[in-house]
Parts: structure tokens; sequence; C-alpha cells
């Protein structure tokens, strides 16, 4: 169960955990309003004997609370991949000593001294401290984190932690998802009502289509935007992809026009994403509106493939208690919808991530084609948040759109498509000057991007053969006139998003 950061000790006692873990944050502990830990929580937890297990700010808190010193890292701190070793015997690493690992950092604090009882376990390449341990207590504290997927032991100190010190059962299983949605769905979605589901073609709406299909049957009408931000032939493609494997009916709704006249002149990316995610309900509230007409009711819920990182990364919604986390970006289906939506929002993803999303979409009771849970994610803002700036400028999307094209194409050819999580091409405002056939030119910059992740959560850069990056370049100049220079990113997520807006 997730509770939020100000939680009361009142509530915690009700939910009775046989484990907590206190999250990371933006925050430092020495700043006024951060969040704290409730007054009685760690006799609390004694009495109870309830192992804590802090990540990050959490262990950070954990320091502090107990009359430890944390202080802003001397070396500026650590963000991304950072090896680490063991230092001596611990309870959260199974008493392996001889361990040292690769692990993802995102922190500007340290904890310089520790806390009476504590010990420090683990330390970074760098010589910060990075796991500490009062075994006796069962607090447990991690500077760095072992929740993704690129801490390369994360999981099995997660796993040592809940099922070796708690002694939790390990019992949660995608299956139950899925019953526990469309038990929900039952409830929720009367016999006659109808329901409309925002489909992009990509994983998460599919899937979420998928179950809820399940439930209401043919009162679930999917309608696909093409926004005029999507990829060279997407919206044919999608709509082929459609009707060949996926047996539900789609409408699609062409928005380029007005998509594109609504972000003439915008350049900030907060303000592209709210503007997309108005114009999304506005193409939906329309449809409603028009279904009304014909049917004479009128559809009062819209489904969405909304998955956890959406909203973590999107403004906190106002009422959820999450009022210390940071807006990393809009997501347009969280952040950027209207405060006056008129639809209830069903979204059975809401709680999981995109590993869990393809697990689910892969069950038998579901069964969605492996040519949607295999594809790259494609976020909603689609091409806006690649083309840095006013996409309506010039030829950009165009530009663009021929870029990623080639770029996915020779992925696909050189076998690479299923190692990457995601791939494409980003428009950068700037022109270089270049020679091609002895004549000056002056002309677009491109940058690729590929990662590996599991989760989006956090990302490292694919790391490619020089003979790829060779080929993949020469074949974009050669093929795509106006770009006469290609720039391939090595920045892993933190500290980059993997989208550039
Ligand atoms: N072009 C579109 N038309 C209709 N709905 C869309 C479109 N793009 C996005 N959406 C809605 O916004 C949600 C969030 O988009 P997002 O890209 O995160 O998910 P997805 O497209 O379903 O999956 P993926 O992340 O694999 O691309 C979608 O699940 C879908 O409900
Ligand atoms: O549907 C979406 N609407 C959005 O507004 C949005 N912004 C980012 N993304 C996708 O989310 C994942 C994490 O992206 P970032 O590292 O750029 O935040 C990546 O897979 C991104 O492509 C979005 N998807
Ligand atoms: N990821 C985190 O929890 C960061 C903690 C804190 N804001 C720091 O930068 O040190
Ligand atoms: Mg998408």
């Amino acid at each position: 169960m997730l509770l939020p950061g100000d939680v009361t000790l009142e509530r915690i006692k009700e939910v009775a955990p046989r484990a907590i873990v206190l999250s990371g944050g933006p925050n430092s502990v020495h700043i006024a309003d951060a969040p704290q830990l409730s007054p009685g929580f760690f006799e609390y937890c004694a009495s109870n004997s309830i192992p804590v297990l802090g990540i990050c700010y959490g262990m950070q808190l954990l320091v502090h609370a107990l009359g430890g010193e944390v202080k802003a890292a001397d070396g500026g701190g650590e963000y991304g991949r950072m090896a680490i070793r063991t230092t001596q015997a611990s309870a959260l690493y199974a008493q392996d000593t001889e361990h040292s690992q690769q692990v993802w950092m995102s922190h500007g604090d340290e904890a310089v001294r520790l806390p009476q009882g504590f010990c420090s376990v683990a330390t970074s390449e760098q010589g910060a401290i990075v796991a500490v341990e009062c075994a006796e207590r069962k607090l447990f504290g991690l500077q760095y984190h072992p929740e993704v997927m690129h801490s390369e032991r994360g999981t099995a100190t997660l796993r040592q932690f809940l099922f070796g010190i708690a002694g939790i059962p390990a019992d949660w299983k995608i299956e139950n998802v899925l019953e526990e949605e469309m038990q929900k769905l039952r409830q929720t979605v009367g016999p006659d009502e109808h329901v409309i589901c925002a489909l992009s073609g990509g994983v998460d709406s599919t899937v979420a289509a998928t179950l809820v299909h399940k439930v209401v049957g043919e009162r679930l009408h999917c309608v696909f935007v093409d926004n005029g931000l999507l990829r060279f032939k997407e919206a044919e493609r999608v709509m082929e992809t459609f009707e060949q494997h996926l047996h539900l009916p789609v409408t699609k709704i062409d928005d380029a026009e007005r998509m594109l006249g609504l972000l003439k002149g915008l350049k900030d990316p907060e303000a592209k994403r709210k503007a997309i995610g108005a114009e999304f309900i506005r193409v939906f509230q329309e449809f409603a509106d028009d279904f009304k007409r014909q049917h004479g009711i009128t559809p009062k819920y819209l489904v969405q493939g909304t998955l956890y990182p959406d909203v973590i990364e999107s403004c906190p919604p106002p009422g959820s208690g999450q009022k210390h986390s940071h807006t990393i970006k809009s997501h347009h289906n969280v952040g950027g919808l209207p405060k006056d939506l008129k639809f209830s929002l069903i979204e059975p993803l809401r709680e999981l991530f995109k590993d869990e999303v393809r697990a689910l979409g892969r069950l038998p009771a579901l069964n969605v084609p492996e040519t949607f849970i295999a594809r790259h994610p494609f976020p909603g803002p689609g091409l806006a948040v690649r083309v840095l700036g006013d996409v309506t400028e010039g030829d950009a999307l165009d530009v663009l759109r021929a870029v990623d094209e080639v770029f996915i194409q020779t992925i696909r050819e050189w076998g690479l498509y299923d190692r990457i999580w995601q791939a494409f091409a980003v428009f950068l405002p700037v022109r270089s000057v270049g020679v091609q056939g002895d004549q000056r030119t002056h002309s677009h910059v491109v940058a690729l991007r590929a990662v590996t992740s599991a989760d989006g959560m956090t990302a490292d850069w694919f790391p490619f053969e020089p003979a790829f990056l060779r080929a993949v370049s020469t074949r974009i100049c050669n093929t795509v006139r106006s770009v006469n220079r290609v720039v391939y990113d090595v920045t892993s997520k933190p500290p980059g998003t993997i989208e550039w807006e």
C-alpha cells in the first residue's frame, strides 16, 4: 500500500504494515517543511518488530531523525551509474561480504555521520556511505535505488528485506490484478452505460481496452486521434494493425489541423503538454456529444492507459496528499487534463509499471497480440516533445518524421529493436555548417536517442556498435537532405529524462 509522506501514525497503525519502505523524494532533510516521520514512529516500529528500509531521501530521513548527520555532498552528488561495494557482513546483503555492483544513484545530499547503533555496510566509488543498518532494531537505509533495473542486485536486496528480514510471503500475482480490476469495473459501469476508450496503438491503451472490453463488451467505443504529431505513416499503420489483430471497433479522428493551430507559437514544454492534454479531451468530448445525438445516450466514462510513472512524473493531483513530489513533466493524460473534465476516468493500469502491463496483456485471459506488447512506447504528445520549441516552425515535423523512420528501420534491419526499450530522433532548434558536394550547407542537426529500461523510471543509453552509428548517420544525411549533422545522446535517466521535453 502507498501512503503519502505526511501520513499520521494513527493511519499507519490502522494499516498495520509488516514492513515499511520510506521512499526517495525531491526534498532535503534541512528544508523547513520537508516530510518528517510522525512522532512515535520508531517506538511503534520497535514495539511491533516492523522492519524499516529508507531509500535515498528515506535513508537520509532515518539518519537525520535518529541523530546522525546529512549534508550536501562535497562533490555535488551522484546521478546515474555508480559502482559500490560492501565493506562488512550485513543482514541487508545476507552476510555477503564479497559484493560489488553497479547501481543507479540520484542524490545531492549524503549521510556523513551515522546515528548510534548504525554501521555503514557499503560505500560508493566516490566514497559516499550508501548502505547503513542497525540490524538489531531492524532499521536499514540505501542511498542508491534498489528498485530500478539498472541497480544490478537491487531486486535481490529488496527480496532479502521483504521476504528474508520481514518474513512476508511473496504472493502478489498479476492474475490477481486482472481479477480485481474486472471486479471494480463490474461495480462501476452500470448495465446500460457506455464507455469511450482513448486508444493510441501503444501497449498501455491496448491492454486497457482489451480488459475493459471483457467487462462492457460492445458498450466500449475506442477512439484513436491523429493529432498531427504522429510518426511517418503511423495513423495508417495503427489502424491497419487494429483491424488485423484487435477485433474492437475503433474510430479514427483527424485532429491534426486544430492541434497544430493550438501549438503555433508555443515554446515552453509544459505549455505545449497542457495544450495537447486539453485538446485530446476536447476531441473525446465531441465524440461523446456526437454519440448522444446519434444514440440518445452520453458515454460517461473515459478509459485511458495511464500508468503509475505517468502519475509520478505529472503534477500530483489535488487531494492526493502527495504535496512533497515535484512535477517532472505533465503527462498529457494526467497533469495535462483540463480542470473541468466531464468524464469519470477508468484507468485500470494506474498503479502498474510497463513491465507489469506487458505481463498482464500476455495473460491467456487477455491474450493481447505480441505486435502491441512488444512496441516501443510512444508518448501521447508525440513529436511535439521531440521538436524542441515551436513544433510548427518550418519543416521540423517532416524532417523529424523522415529521420525517425530511417533510424527505426535501421534498428530493425540490424535486429536490435527488441533489445531497446525506446528509440527515436529529436529535432534541435539549431543549424550547423557542413559541406556536401563541395557546397557549403547550413542545415538541421538531429539527435538520436535509444535507451534500455524496464519501466521508464530510469534508463541508460543503448551501446550501439560504432559500425551501426556510422551506417545510420550516413543513411540519414544521404536521404534527408536538409540534415547535415547527427549526434547520439549518451545521457542516462537520471540526470536526463528519456524524452527531451
Ligand atoms: N493518439 C492517441 N489517440 C487516443 N488516445 C491516445 C493517443 N495517444 C495517447 N492516448 C491516450 O493516452 C494514454 C497515455 O499514452 P501513452 O503513450 O503513455 O500510452 P500508450 O500509447 O497506450 O502506450 P505506450 O506507452 O506504449 O505508447 C494512452 O494509454 C491513451 O489512453
Ligand atoms: O503518454 C505519454 N504522455 C506523456 O505526456 C509522456 N511524456 C513522456 N512519456 C513517456 O514516458 C516515459 C518516460 O519519459 P520521460 O523519461 O521523458 O519522462 C517514456 O516512455 C516517454 O516516451 C509520455 N507518455
Ligand atoms: N532521490 C532522492 O530521494 C533524493 C534525495 C534528496 N533530494 C537528495 O538529492 O539527496
Ligand atoms: Mg503511446
